[in-house]
């Protein structure tokens, strides 16, 4: 029996009125406190694999096997929730589903925004509104917290404290955390494995790994160049983990290498 919190075999996913799927045979699991990144182009199907794991769209094919009652604490997408309505922060938190006092004032202070508990939700910033976020995702005390782009609108110091609090939280709780990011840098650090995806599975392992890979670096271009430095500078000393996971099973079929032979004249 697997121990993964959640797990996907051969997941295929179409929306409708699309001719080819969205999602091709996704393979992925995710064990418990571990974090993990789900990077890949505009399109790639990060959001559709995020709502095809919480049980939200219709499966073509493959199947997803979640752990016995299961508890998952999801924020959706920044740009998909309505931050217009007249409300405070202690209604929020109490939205879906009513929560004592002592337990939103004690998810405020897990986040780093203790005390807003008066203040109106139109009126937070962006990180506060973010952390908000996340102390409601945490107050039904989630196995897995769930996060589509979190990072979306922040600013570079925002985003880097964001992904600190992320691995506080993890520290903190055990939660294990599922993460779509285009944050690639950051990402990188505070991943403990990245899923490269581009409709399937391109490539997956640890940030190392996967800033090496060629499909990863095909997909990213120049912006690739960045993590892989990034990796270089602060794991030279590390030569553990050089290997990335060619001995995983996964489908190298896009990592091919061309080799140009140059005929002598
Ligand atoms: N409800 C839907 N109905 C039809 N097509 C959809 C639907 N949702 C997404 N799509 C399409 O499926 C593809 C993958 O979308 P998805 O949002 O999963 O990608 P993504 O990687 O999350 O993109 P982004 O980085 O832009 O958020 C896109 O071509 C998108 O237009």
């Amino acid at each position: 029996m697997s121990a993964a919190l959640i797990e996907a075999r051969g997941l295929t996913v179409s929306h409708p009125g699309g001719d080819l799927p969205v999602l091709n045979h996704i393979d992925m699991h995710i064990n418990p406190a571990e974090i993990v990144t789900v990077v890949g182009p505009n399109g790639s199907g990060k959001s559709t694999l995020v709502r095809a794991l919480l049980g939200q769209i219709a499966l073509d094919a493959g199947r997803i096997q979640r752990l016995a009652g299961l508890r998952i604490g999801y924020v959706p997408q920044r740009v998909h929730i309505e931050r217009a309505m007249p409300m405070t922060v202690r209604r929020f938190l109490s939205l879906p589903k009513r929560v004592s006092d002592a337990d939103a004032a004690a998810a405020l202070e897990r986040t780093g925004v203790e005390g807003l508990q008066a203040r109106q939700i139109v009126s937070l910033s962006g990180g506060q509104f973010q952390r908000v976020l996340l102390a409601r995702a945490l107050l039904n005390d989630p196995q897995l917290l769930v996060l589509d782009e979190p990072t979306q609108g922040l600013d570079q110091p925002g985003i880097v404290a964001f992904y600190k609090l992320i691995e506080e939280v993890r520290a903190q709780t055990g939660v294990a955390i599922l993460m779509v990011s285009h944050d690639l840098l950051v990402v990188m650090r505070a991943s403990d494995r990245v899923i490269c995806l581009n409709g399937h599975v391109c490539c997956e392992g640890t940030p190392q790994a996967v800033s090496a890979a060629p499909a990863y670096r095909a997909l990213f271009g120049a912006e690739s160049q960045g993590t892989l430095a990034l990796y270089r500078h602060h794991h030279d000393h590390d030569h553990d983990h050089v290997a990335h996971d060619a001995h995983s099973g996964h489908d190298h079929a896009h990592d091919h290498h061309h080799h140009h032979h140059h005929q002598q004249g």
